[in-house]
């Protein structure tokens, strides 16, 4: 079985998790539930557990040197030669790796998911199909603001100078300009439900003949 490759990439709080879920659950659908895996790129965020937390807090998360891509290439090379995988697991409140490892079996499709996909050759190169999620900015903040507050054990101060020292400089820097890389550009603000119509002709072309409908 080779598996089918496809990368979901934009800016953070563009609504690539919420196309991410909306895909794999309508592939479910038609291929069944185990052929599908989702990887999110933050699980590949380098291990800091050698800093202290409050260096931790102060390190630049938007820039490509924060992620081992290299593992992350490794770990879909071995999924897609039939071999399972040790992925790691980031603790967003600590900044670091956590502990554990979530075992993946090989799948029939794997989505990929995260900021700076797009901005690597190799990973782009190795995927079968390229997405890139807009959305405006200003709704990208405000999306982070209420998920970071809520679900990553932050306040709205330490969210909002991260984002003018780096999250927004960064984006500009490799996110926005690795959209010309993309296959298909999709609306982060449309019902998810328009961007999988409209992913349907090229879902067919790499997923073969049992794309949804
Ligand atoms: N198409 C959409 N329409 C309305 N809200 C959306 C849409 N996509 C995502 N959201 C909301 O925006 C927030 C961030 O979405 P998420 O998918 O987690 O972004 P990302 O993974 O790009 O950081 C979530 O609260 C989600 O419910
Ligand atoms: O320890 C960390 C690691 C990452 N971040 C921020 O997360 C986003 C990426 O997550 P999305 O789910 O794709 O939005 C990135 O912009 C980093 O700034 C962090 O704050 N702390």
């Amino acid at each position: 079985m080779r598996s089918t490759i496809i990368l979901i990439s934009g800016p953070s709080g563009s609504g690539k998790s919420t196309l991410s879920e909306a895909l794999a659950e309508t592939l479910s659908e038609s291929l069944g539930p185990d052929c599908i895996n989702i990887i999110h790129e933050d699980n590949y965020y380098r291990d800091q557990n050698d800093k202290p937390f409050e260096e931790r807090c102060e390190q630049n998360y938007d820039h490509p040197s924060a992620f081992e891509h290299e593992l992350l290439l490794t770990q879909l090379q071995q999924l897609q030669s039939g071999q399972s995988v040790d992925m790691p697991v980031y603790d967003f409140c600590q900044h670091t790796r956590s502990d554990q490892v979530k075992t993946l079996k090989p799948s029939k499709i794997i989505i990929v998911e995260g900021i700076l996909l797009l901005s690597q050759a190799k990973l782009r190169d190795f995927s079968d199909l390229n997405i890139y999620v807009d959305a405006p900015i200003d709704i990208c903040l405000i999306r982070r603001l209420e998920r970071d507050i809520h679900q990553r054990g932050r306040d709205m101060a330490s969210v909002l100078s991260q984002y003018q020292a780096t999250v927004r400089p960064m984006a500009e820097a490799f996110i926005l300009p690795s959209r010309q890389h993309a296959d298909v550009v999709l609306s982060g603000t449309s019902k998810p439900g328009r961007s999988l119509a409209l992913l349907r002709d090229h879902l067919a072309t790499v997923v073969g003949t049992q794309a949804p409908s």
